[in-house]
């Protein structure tokens, strides 16, 4: 397997494992959360029809667990009533509960008809629509349902309120404002029902709740979705950084490559000058000559061309590394080659032959060529400025390729000529 599908198939499992269990997590309800309205977060207090010129009397009682509202009903004002006023907070600024899904009440309503219903308020503080000075003006976000006697808690989603239609009559409530709204919330009242008689009426409150999640379903689904975006868009990143880096690593590979093919190159070419070059004169050597000359040869041959050498050895040579030293002959050498390079064609092959014997292989040149050629060149090598006053002469012998005659014999000519331009005096030339 690749580090590419190992990486991959590692964070599908971590993925599938973050997304399973933040599932679990959210069923078990561990993102649930709960808002319990009590004396520690809230004043209590009746409220009934004497402030709208009723005579319904009202007491409210807390005994350390539940709270009680009493309420003796009295049929003067034009809708009597009695409720409990639970404050969240002692100016405009509410709590928000529109994080809260449900509002559970556990409440038992004494009346003289069974299932009588309470109403209940949320009352939000919007200064779009609420003033300071106006407790009515705060909106009236109102449910009614019966509570009943000992049901235990009832559990009523916030999405069952409604909007009291007198209330945006009244304040002429923009439309846009005039759905419920929860998120500043001064005030839970919890009153009796419409149509009340004149008798007495209790209400025991035992539990006000509401119920939410600090994570909803959605937001989890959201989460979830942004979390696998956000690895594939990380690994698509991270896969084409990778790929970057690897071209990266080639192209530095490539061209290290390259250098060291070129330095391979380089080796090779000066190996091979050392192979097919003298070191001293810098001329050819045989080697370098080896193939060629059965090639030229053959070439003459064929073509019936001229093909002739020049057998060139330094007069006295020996004396001279005698008298001025290897060094000083070794530096004649090199100026003797220098003045033959100098003056052959083009056509024609200088080579060292071995210690102080040159050979000039000449193509296209007859016998009489070479011979006069090698005039020439023995003139130059006698009249050169050889410096300390030394005189350098060289003798010289000739020879043409005859008929089908192999190079051995060829050269064995030459030398011949050269041995007998060495007899007949030295610093001449001797043809074969
Ligand atoms: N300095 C130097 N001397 C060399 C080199 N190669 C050969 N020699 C010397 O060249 C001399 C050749 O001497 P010989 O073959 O006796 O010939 P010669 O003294 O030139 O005499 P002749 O050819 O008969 O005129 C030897 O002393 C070799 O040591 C070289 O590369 N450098």
């Amino acid at each position: 397997m690749t580090e590419l599908t190992q990486r991959l198939r590692s964070t599908a499992y971590l993925l599938i494992i973050i997304t399973t269990s933040s599932y679990l997590l959210y069923q078990c309800g561990v993102f649930d959360r709960e808002f319990v309205i009590s004396p520690r977060n809230a004043t209590f207090q009746n409220i009934d029809d004497t402030t709208q010129g009723g005579n319904t009397q009202s007491w409210i009682d807390y005994d350390g667990k539940s709270l009680s509202l009493s309420c003796q009903i009295a049929d003067v004002a034009k809708w009597p009533f009695c409720e409990v006023a639970i404050n969240l907070s002692s100016g405009v600024k509410g709590i928000d509960l529109s994080q809260y899904h449900s509002i559970g009440l556990d409440i038992d309503y004494n009346s003289p008809l069974s299932d009588e219903r309470i109403r209940v308020y949320l009352r939000n503080f919007d200064p779009a629509y609420s003033s300071k000075g106006d407790p009515v003006s705060s909106k009236f976000n109102a449910i009614e349902f019966a509570p009943g006697v000992g049901n235990g808690i009832q559990v009523i989603p916030m999405q069952a309120f409604q909007v009291l239609s007198w209330w945006i009559a009244d304040y002429e409530v923009p439309i846009e404002y005039s759905g419920p709204q929860f998120n500043n919330v001064t005030i839970i009242e919890i009153a009796t029902g419409s149509n009340v008689k004149p008798t007495t009426y209790s209400l025991k409150l035992k539990k006000l709740v509401f119920y939410g999640e600090w994570f909803s379903e959605s937001m989890l689904l959201r989460f979830n979705i942004f979390l696998w975006l956000l690895s594939a868009i990380g690994f698509l990143v991270w896969e084409r950084w990778k790929l970057h880096c690897g071209l990266k690593e080639i192209e530095k590979k490539t061209v290290q490559l390259v250098n060291a093919n070129k330095n391979l190159h380089q080796e090779n070419l000066f190996f091979e000058e050392l192979a097919y070059k003298d070191a001293l004169t810098g001329t050819n050597n045989r080697n370098a000559v080896d193939r060629w000359l059965q090639e030229v040869l053959e070439h003459a041959r064929m073509n019936h061309q001229p093909f002739s050498i020049i057998y060139l050895d330094i007069d006295h040579f020996k004396l001279i590394n005698d008298t001025f030293g290897h060094h000083k002959g070794d530096e004649i050498l090199r100026e003797f080659a220098q003045l033959l390079n100098n003056r052959i064609r083009r056509t024609d092959v200088l080579v060292r032959w071995g210690g102080e014997e040159f050979i000039i292989f000449c193509s296209g040149t007859d016998r009489a060529g070479v011979t006069e050629f090698s005039e020439e060149l023995r003139q130059i090598i006698e009249n050169n400025d050889w410096n300390d006053g030394l005189a350098i002469t060289c003798s010289i012998g000739v020879a043409q390729l005859s008929g089908h005659e192999n190079f051995d014999s060829l050269l064995q000519r030459a030398d011949n000529a050269l041995y007998k331009a060495k007899k007949l005096g030295r610093n001449q030339v001797a043809t074969a």
